[in-house]
């Protein structure tokens, strides 16, 4: 994965009634290889637009993404876990997998992932924090370049969301990509990225960075708090 950079110097939409709405002016965002990422905003203000920039689904923009990301092997995440319903746990990864490398085992995977026992059951039988899990494991089989996660934890309770924190660390630890999540939750955020990047309202540009230097498994939840307040306390606002 080469160093990525977003730079989106403006996106407007136009409503049926021909009025404008500019969602993003001036936003640039550089990664570094394998840097995990965290896009921190106020609702509305423009992160599905700029995530779905990202990912090559609208063109009809100012700026620039380099390297285009049609060149990409991107894993995504969305909310919505997007399973097939009529297909098993085990099934809904394999098919997302190159021809030639659906048959190879997968097992360490799903133990690795805690999904041994799920793999044949149906998405209808998992929890939302099962589901997502799913999701991130069919979002890197195929070793993607760049990994992204759009609110992976939200609706979620305390100890599934904590669980996917886990698997997302995981998916990291054995697998170098380049992350980029979109979170409302700025512990979250802490707890899992390198970088923070605060968003302005709408239209949204970069208003701060934080990098955050300790390992993961060295961020405990008073490290995270005093992260959090020492943030807060600067203005820094999820
Ligand atoms: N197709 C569209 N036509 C007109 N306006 C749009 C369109 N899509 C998005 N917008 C507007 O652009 C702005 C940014 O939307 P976007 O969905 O990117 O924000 P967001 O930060 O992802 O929001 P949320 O936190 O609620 O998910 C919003 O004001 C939204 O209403």
């Amino acid at each position: 994965m080469p160093r990525l950079e977003i730079d989106i110097s403006a996106k407007t939409y136009r409503r049926p009634d021909g009025t404008a709405v500019e969602a993003v002016r001036g936003l640039r965002v550089v990664l570094a290889p394998g840097e995990f990422v965290c896009l921190i905003g106020p609702s509305g203000c423009g992160k599905t637009t700029t995530l779905r920039i990202l990912l090559g689904l609208d063109r009809a923009y100012e700026g620039r993404v380099v390297p285009d990301p049609a060149t990409l092997r991107i894993g995504m995440v969305f909310q919505e876990p997007r399973l097939l319903p009529w297909r098993s746990v085990e099934e809904n990864i394999r098919l997302c997998m190159p021809r030639q490398h659906r048959a190879r085992p997968l097992d360490e995977l799903f133990a690795a992932f805690g999904l041994a026992e799920w793999r044949g059951r149906y998405p209808g039988e998992l929890s939302l924090g099962l589901a997502r899990r799913v999701s991130l494991v069919r979002a890197i089989v195929n070793g993607p370049d760049l990994l992204v996660l759009d609110e992976p934890f939200v609706s979620l309770d305390d100890r599934a969301a904590a669980e996917l924190r886990q698997a997302v660390m995981a998916a990291v630890a054995r697998h170098r990509m380049t992350v980029v999540m979109v979170t409302h939750n700025l512990r979250e955020a802490i707890e899992l990225a390198d970088r923070l990047v605060f968003l302005a309202p709408r239209p949204t540009r970069v208003i701060e960075e934080v990098a955050l230097a300790a390992a993961r498994p060295e961020r405990g939840p008073a490290w995270i708090e005093a992260q959090r307040a020492m943030l807060a306390a600067r203005g820094a606002t999820a």
